[in-house]
């Protein structure tokens, strides 16, 4: 039996029986996941095993064959990816929304006035409202580049930042919706090791601040060292869940990856 999340008020979001067939293709099975409050979570399995599909069908870009998808206790299944981030559910795509011809400072001023409230007439016009509000959003602005880590790259062009600042860049734009929970996917492919230890260092931060966050992630030391809880999924079936030392010792998950990233994180 699979609880509906609006009876657990400790859970900040629930899949309850997610299944997915596309073209005759089983792509999930009744899966079911439970996300607390200010925990970082981790989905993790083999290529295929349908992570991506989960974080799509949460952030509303899918929409499941059977079961359901809560949200503080709301049923969002089948809503729309803006309904559901404005509820406080954010996705940070890996490169999608940074202008690299603006700097790291407008990048994020952007990103907190599609927050604002002024609006257009007020920009357009510069009403003392909209003025206000910029110098407002202008010190949250410097507070984030300090929260990232980023203020010497604040006048720099977005293009020019390595990969590693590019990718806390777009978390600092998802950070400034204000979310309650975070879905970051595969945050850490193509970083560096040193790039990959600053992200990680981030993510901290940011659930230190009280921000869940559910990450999919292949680099399995950034998995094990950071998630208090972590789902493993297989050919569109949860095959185990638990704390990273439960997980590393799960013969199931140790056998779904065939002693590839996994044994080499325990290493
Ligand atoms: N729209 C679609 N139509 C048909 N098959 C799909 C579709 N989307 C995903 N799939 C298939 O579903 C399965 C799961 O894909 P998904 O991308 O969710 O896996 P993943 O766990 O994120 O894999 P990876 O780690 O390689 O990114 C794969 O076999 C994929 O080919």
């Amino acid at each position: 039996m699979t609880v509906s999340a609006a009876a657990q008020p400790d859970t900040l979001l629930s899949l309850s029986g997610i299944s997915l067939r596309i073209a005759g293709l089983q792509i999930l099975s009744d899966v079911d996941l439970r996300v607390e409050p200010g925990r970082i979570v981790s989905l993790i399995g083999p290529n295929g095993a349908g992570k991506t599909t989960a974080f799509n069908i949460i952030s509303g870009y899918m929409r499941p064959s059977a079961g359901s998808v809560h949200f503080l206790g709301q049923d969002i299944t089948g809503k729309q990816p803006h309904e559901i981030a404005e509820l406080g559910l954010v996705r940070s795509f890996q490169r999608t929304n940074i202008f690299g011809n603006c700097t790291v400072f407008e990048n994020l001023l952007t990103a907190f006035h599609m927050q604002g409230r002024s609006g257009l007439f007020g920009a357009i016009f510069r009403l003392p409202a909209f003025q206000r509000e910029e110098q407002a959003l202008k010190t949250r602005t410097r507070e984030m580049l300090g929260f990232l880590e980023l203020e010497h790259r604040a006048d720099d062009l977005a293009a020019n930042l390595s990969y590693g600042e590019q990718r806390l860049l777009g978390v600092g734009i998802a950070l400034a919706a204000r979310p309650k929970l975070l879905l970051l996917d595969e945050p850490a492919a193509g970083l560096n090791p040193s790039e990959t230890e600053d992200f990680k260092q981030m993510v901290r931060r940011v659930a230190d601040s009280g921000i869940t966050i559910l990450l999919v992630e292949h680099d399995m030391h950034m998995v094990m060292s950071i998630s208090d809880y972590i789902m493993v999924l297989n050919q569109g079936h949860r095959i185990a869940d638990g704390g990273p030392a439960d997980i590393q010792n799960d013969p199931e998950v140790i056998r779904a990856y065939l002693g590839s990233g996994l044994q080499r994180a325990k290493a």
